[in-house]
């Protein structure tokens, strides 16, 4: 298998995550990582990782504060064959031609439109059709878990349509001195909210709509679905088709994991790097089933979900893995996913 050559455009909230989880695939090298910053953000990657400056100002500014860059952001895609762009919303959109016009594939992220690269991406879901396209778009960390659990009862033939609620944290953790809303909810001003639309871009199908709004705090999503199912089900059946697709897990209430700070709290005790859950943690206990109606809840680590599906992209548009269930099975042991946190972690079977 053939060495990708990846380098990272962004090094913020998902970029530093992405960067970490190439240096973990066998079949990928981190050719560096590129910013504007100048402060503790860049200068803690720059003890660890070739860093360049994303502009010729940013290269300057570095000088000044004595961050070691190793060129410009052309330096960088000089020796890449995929570059991830984790800049902030529409940053990349802006980007996108100059990848193309060097030759280098280009990962986008949720914040840009579906219509910026024309392919929006969850492994599980349409990984054949990014293959050896020049670029696509790492649905957002909402959408993803859409795509992830109505995705899983769509392809076990239960789901009719998906009515949900989003609740969504107020801000990233790292920047909630800047803002972030407190002591309120914030309802988004439309229904459907995006994400619904959004799952629509990677399943067409899905006959999906969302309600989402904001809540005070900056402790991950929930999401609380009603499903209409094509028929009368049993929950064991629900539970087993979410059981059958990838990057699910579960988490239960009887276990003491009643609200989402206790399963963040979880991530930092199982030594989860920055305490990431890469999994949505669908709540066991809470799966109802009545008749050809089911109601769920789960919780989405907005952080660091969106990180195996963009290491997915990577090998899709490289082509170097086919199928998508190798490079799931591939990326997911690399990060030591579950599917159960508090049962043993099954040991790696490298014949399968
Ligand atoms: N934060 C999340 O929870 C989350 C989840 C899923 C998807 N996303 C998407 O990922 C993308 C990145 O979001 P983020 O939260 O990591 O943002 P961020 O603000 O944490 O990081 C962005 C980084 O890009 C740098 N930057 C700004 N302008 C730049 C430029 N012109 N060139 C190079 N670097 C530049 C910033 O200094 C910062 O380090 C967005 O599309 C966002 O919608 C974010």
């Amino acid at each position: 298998m053939n060495t990708i050559r990846v380098g990272v455009n962004g090094y913020g909230v998902i970029g530093k995550r992405v960067a970490d989880a190439v240096l973990l695939q066998s079949d990928m090298d981190l050719v560096g990582v590129a910013d504007i910053a100048t402060d503790w953000r860049i200068k803690s990657a720059a003890n660890r990782l070739p860093v360049f400056a994303s502009t010729i100002e940013a290269q300057q500014a570095m000088r000044g504060a004595d961050v070691p860059a190793q060129g410009v952001l052309d330096d960088l895609l000089a020796q890449c064959d995929v570059v991830v762009d984790t800049t902030p919303k529409d940053v990349a959109a802006g980007n996108l031609e100059r990848y193309r016009a060097l030759g280098v594939k280009a990962v986008l992220q949720g914040g840009e439109s579906h219509s910026t690269t024309g392919h929006s991406f969850v492994a599980q879901a349409n990984y054949a059709s990014a293959i050896g396209r020049d670029s696509t778009r790492v649905v957002s960390c909402n959408t993803t878990s859409i795509v992830r659990i109505l995705g899983a009862l769509d392809a076990a033939g239960l789901l009719l349509r998906a009515r949900g609620v989003l609740i969504r944290r107020a801000t990233d953790p790292w920047e909630s001195h800047l803002g972030g809303i407190m002591n309120t909810m914030v309802p988004e001003p439309t229904i459907p909210s995006h994400q619904g639309p959004d799952a629509q871009t990677v399943l067409p199908g899905l006959d999906v709509v969302t309600i989402a709004a904001k809540g005070a705090h900056t402790q991950t999503h929930s999401h609380y679905w009603t499903l209409q199912l094509t028929r009368e089900a049993t929950r064991d059946e629900v539970l087993d088709a979410l059981r059958a697709a990838p990057r699910i897990a579960f988490i239960r209430m009887s276990d003491g994991l009643v609200a989402l700070n206790s399963t963040v709290e979880l991530m930092r005790d199982l030594g989860r790097p920055r305490g990431d859950m890469w999994e949505v943690a669908v709540w066991e206990d809470l799966v109802t089933v009545n008749g050809s109606e089911a109601y769920l809840a789960y919780q989405v680590y907005n952080e660091a979900i969106v990180v195996p599906e963009t290491i997915d992209a990577i090998r899709a548009l490289t082509g170097t893995v086919p199928d998508a269930a190798t490079s799931i099975r591939l990326t997911d042991e690399s990060l030591g996913m579950r599917q159960d946190f508090l049962t043993p972690a099954e040991e790696p079977d490298h014949d399968r």
